[in-house]
Parts: C-alpha cells; structure tokens; sequence
C-alpha cells in the first residue's frame, strides 16, 4: 500500500473485512522478472473498480492472481495472501475448479464455446451439478441471459449456434454463462476492447446492473471514459506498483501521484 493511500481507504480498512482483499501480492514471470511489487487493495461487494494504467504495467497479471489464473502460467509465481471471504486462497491446496464456480472471469475476446446458445449457459452449472430438471434449466437459461441483457435478442434461437452471434451478443453470452454460475466476484479484462461503441455501451450497462445486484466487479481497461462511467473505484499501476487508488471521482478529478497527473494528462499512454 502506497502512502497516498486516501484517508477513505484507511477507514474502509477498519471496517469489516472486505469479500476480496490482496496483501502485498507480488508476481514473478520466469522466476526472476518481477512484474507485480508487493500490492495490497480491498474490494467489496457490489462495488466495481477499474485497473487503470499503462501498458505493461501489470494489470492484467494482477487480475490473473484474483481467480488463480497465474498459476497455469509455467515458471510464474505469486507471494503474498488473496483473502476471499477473510481465507486466504494463494495457496497450493486451494482447488481451482470449485474457486471459479464464485469468482468469474470475462475476457478480452468474447470466447464462446463450439455449442448452442443455451449450452453455454448450462455447461459449467451442469458440469458442477447446479442444475438437475429441464425446468431448472429453463430459468437458469432465462435468468442469466436477462442478467446479461441479451435475452430480447436470443430468447427466439436458443438452439442456434453462439458463434452465429454478433462479436457484441457474444461477448454478452460470456457474461451471461459467468453468471450463470452465480459468482460474487467477476473479472473483466478490457472486455470491450474488441467492440463497437453500441456493444460497449450495452456491456457497460450490464456491468452496472451486476453491481446493484451486489456482485464484486473488477475491470481492467484502457479506456479512461469508461472507468469514469462504470467504477466505482479506480487503482492506477505503473511499472509494477499499484500507485495510488480511491473512488473513481478523486482519482479523475483530484489525482495526487504526479505519475497519475501525466497519464490522465496524456503524457505518457
Ligand atoms: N505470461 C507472461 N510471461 C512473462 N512475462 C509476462 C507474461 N505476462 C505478462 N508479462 C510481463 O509482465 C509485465 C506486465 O504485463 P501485463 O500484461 O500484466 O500488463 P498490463 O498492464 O495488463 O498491459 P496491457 O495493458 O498492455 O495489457 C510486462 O512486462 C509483461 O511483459
């Protein structure tokens, strides 16, 4: 934690834990370059922040290290605690299969599966026993695609192919089949990047609906103006160090680190 810390973060500290917290994470590619210093943020429920900063500047692997993503990475290794619910799950024991069934995962490249619509609703809450009449399936399907704001559009096709859908439906159907699985937190990593400006708007809507709905959002984004329309809270990384983090109005429109003055400036991109 940097000192410009604000006076908002040291009282949301005294509060009760919060449903995801790092402390001093720290990540190592190829056992010696290390792209994350010790970081340490809290996030709560129903609360999105946005992962802002540079290229390269490791927000993406820090992302990685809230679902265990970086342990599939050969040679790559990860210090410190990620404290969900208060237990910390950096550890070797923690089962990954059952850890994504609540912390969810969206990606840059909308990542359908070679199945219907409706399948990629079902496969993981089939594959972990969620659902077990054609009713229940039924409703998870509906649920989930309205969650997603795409049930309009598909409610018509649901045996049609995913891949018949648009780069923007699909990347809603990504979202849709994450919840599917009723996560409390889900990780977007720049989810919009490849989208149109009418696609990015409907995701962005979706993201704030999920957060009423209490669910943990984490965002990472090059996108300035979308931060400021969906977070909640922003952290700024540069060169490895989560530098500075508050609510997304300070940090846009009273940024204290001179480093964030001059990217939000454009001095540097
Ligand atoms: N799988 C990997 N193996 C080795 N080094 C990696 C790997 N992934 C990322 N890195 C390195 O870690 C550093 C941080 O990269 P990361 O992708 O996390 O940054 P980022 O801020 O998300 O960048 P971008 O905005 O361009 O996606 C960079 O130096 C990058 O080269």
């Amino acid at each position: 934690m940097t000192d410009t810390t604000t006076i908002q973060d040291q009282a949301a500290g005294e509060k009760a834990s919060p449903l995801l917290r790092t402390k001093d994470v720290t990540v190592t590619y190829d056992l010696t370059h290390e792209a994350l210093h010790g970081t340490s943020l809290d996030f709560e429920a129903g609360q999105v922040t946005a992962l802002i900063g540079p290229s390269g500047c490791g927000k993406s692997t820090f992302l990685r290290c809230l679902n265990l993503m970086n342990r599939e990475i050969p040679r790559c290794s990860v210090g410190g605690q990620i404290l969900y619910h208060g237990h910390d799950i950096n550890t070797p024991k923690e089962n990954l299969f059952e850890l994504r069934k609540s912390i969810g995962m969206v990606f840059q490249q909308p990542t359908p599966f070679r199945k219907s619509i409706r399948e990629n609703i079902l496969f993981a809450p089939k594959k972990h026993g969620r659902v077990r009449t054609k009713d229940e399936e039924d409703e998870l399907v509906e649920t989930s695609l309205r969650q997603a704001a795409l049930w309009d559009e598909v409610k018509d096709k649901l045996r049609q192919s995913a891949h018949a859908l648009s780069g923007g439906q699909q990347q809603r159907l990504c979202i849709a089949r994450t919840l599917a699985m009723k996560p409390d937190v889900v990780l977007f990593d720049e989810p919009c990047s490849a989208l149109d400006p009418i696609s990015t708007f409907a995701i962005e809507e979706t993201i704030r609906d999920i957060a009423s709905s209490g669910i943990c959002e984490i965002i990472v984004t090059h996108n300035m103006e979308q931060a400021t329309r969906v977070s909640d809270r922003t952290a700024f990384f540069y060169v490895g160090d989560m530098v500075e983090t508050g609510t997304t109005q300070q940090i846009f429109s009273d940024p204290h680190d001179q480093r964030l003055v001059d990217y939000l400036t454009g001095r540097f991109g």
